[in-house]
């Protein structure tokens, strides 16, 4: 086995940040919709917690945003002419189309891609597959950049596999690594790797939500195990409960988050709890007792205190061997409920012993918490040192892109300010500048 450390990867949040209810089925997404938004704090607060875990001696890296507004899929929608024509088109003919090619979703890079360790996989190199994000159209804009950014900072074909997103259909809906959780024991070792799904798109029979949409297929998590060489016995599949989808658990992450011998979750999370159970218990094979199930009982936090707390949108950390940090948005500090508890758990029996809190609110806003914004990738200390350098987080990073953020970012934006091309100027200089920093290459099509 080859010693391993798990990176966190953060989507920086970009210039383009704001509130313009785009996301049916998430909660604050929808409630928010009128606000006005401050894209520089929003990138400051991600970088501070990238910061903080650097300094906990974390591996933390930093993934790029996109170019926003996506000129580029305008134009395949019909806008023609100059950049300021198709900006003052769209805004006249279809607002709400220039705010979804504005969004800076990209940011949850949770929902970039699944990744499968090398421990894992059948050529021993890490997969990578970006998610197709079909159920939001302006989601469903990401995973072409986000293959071209991941490629440039897991460049090394000799570790790493880049695959293509799956097909764009509902059918095979995926969002990435928010429905994907690994456990293992040590992180070099072959690992379960639990997938998470909303529904089963080719049995009409099977339950599903009925007031907001299952975005993540079973059979999308069936070709991504497939697609990255997983052993049938390693890999562990659990269906959301659909009446939580319909109370707001757009994602699996929002109600369970786990690490290696740790799964934490909702008594309400899944369809079958007794099913999930067993069966990480039986891939985890014969030494059940070192395997721990904290399951929250809903009438100690129930699913709206879950929803608007964000407890389970968390990242559990390792120190040590039975040593986690937990680590969550500010929102849990304000619901006493919460708060009572999470002080309890860290006092009690689990491996949890530390709870460490960010201030996310304006990635809370649109529904994204501490584990929303980072991406989990795996690495063995050779595949670190293949990791291109320039995106890892350090004393030196952290001040550059501070600066960079201070003289590119607004302090202000509304949906209106989307149609002023002095944004779209500012977008792409703050970006091309990035590239360089981050050492990138070309990754945006206005750099081609
Ligand atoms: N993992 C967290 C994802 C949050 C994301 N929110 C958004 O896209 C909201 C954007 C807006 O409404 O402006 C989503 O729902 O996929």
């Amino acid at each position: 086995m080859n010693k391993a450390t798990e990176a966190n990867f953060d989507g920086l949040v970009g210039p383009t940040h704001n509130y313009s209810g785009l996301s049916f089925g998430n909660v604050a997404s929808l409630n928010n919709s009128t606000r006005a938004s401050n894209p520089k704090a929003a990138a400051k607060q991600g970088l501070t917690k990238m910061k903080a875990l650097a300094d906990m001696g974390f591996v933390q890296g930093v993934l790029a945003p996109h170019e926003r507004p996506h000129i580029p899929t305008l134009r395949k929608l019909g806008f023609a002419g100059s950049d300021t024509k198709v900006l003052e088109q769209v805004t006249k003919q279809a607002p709400k189309l220039l705010a979804a090619v504005s969004s800076a979703s990209c940011m949850w890079t949770a929902n970039a891609a699944t990744v499968s360790p090398s421990g894992d996989t059948s050529d021993g190199r890490v997969h990578f597959t970006p998610a197709n994000l079909i159920n939001k159209f302006h989601r469903s804009i990401e995973h072409e950049t986000t293959g071209a950014i991941l490629q440039a900072t897991f460049k090394d074909e000799i570790h790493f596999s880049h695959h293509n997103a799956l097909p764009n259909v509902d059918h095979f809906g995926d969002e990435g690594a928010a429905n994907h959780t690994r456990f293992c024991d040590q992180y070099g070792e072959q690992g379960i790797e639990f997938f998470v799904y909303g529904m089963e798109a080719f049995n009409q029979d099977s339950p599903r939500p009925t007031k907001f949409p299952a975005r993540h297929t079973l059979e999308a998590s069936q070709a991504v195990a497939r697609a990255h060489g997983l052993s049938d016995k390693q890999v562990v599949y659990a269906q959301q409960n659909p009446a939580v989808i319909d109370a707001g658990v757009f994602h699996n992450d929002v109600i369970a988050v786990g690490n290696r011998n740790t799964h934490f979750y909702h008594q309400e999370a899944f369809l079958d709890t007794a099913k999930m159970k067993q069966d990480l218990l039986k891939a985890w094979g014969d030494r059940a007792s070192q395997f721990h199930l904290i399951e929250v009982p809903s009438n100690r936090i129930s699913i709206e205190d879950c929803v608007q707390s964000y407890l389970f949108n968390s990242q559990l950390l390792s120190r040590g061997d039975n040593d986690m940090v937990l680590v969550v948005p500010g929102e849990c500090e304000n619901n006493s409920t919460v708060w009572n508890y999470l002080n309890e758990l860290v006092e009690g029996q689990s491996p949890i012993n530390e709870i460490k809190m960010f201030d996310l609110k304006q990635s809370m806003s649109n529904g994204g918490g501490p584990a929303c914004l980072r991406l989990r990738v795996v690495l063995t200390d050779a595949e670190c040192k293949a990791v291109n350098p320039s995106t890892l987080m350090s004393n030196t990073l952290f001040e550059r892109l501070n600066q960079w953020v201070d003289k590119h970012y607004r302090d202000e934006l509304r949906e209106a300010d989307l149609a002023d091309p002095q944004l779209l100027l500012e977008s792409h200089t703050a970006l091309d500048e990035l590239t360089q920093i981050l050492n990138l290459g070309s990754v945006y099509e206005f750099q081609r």
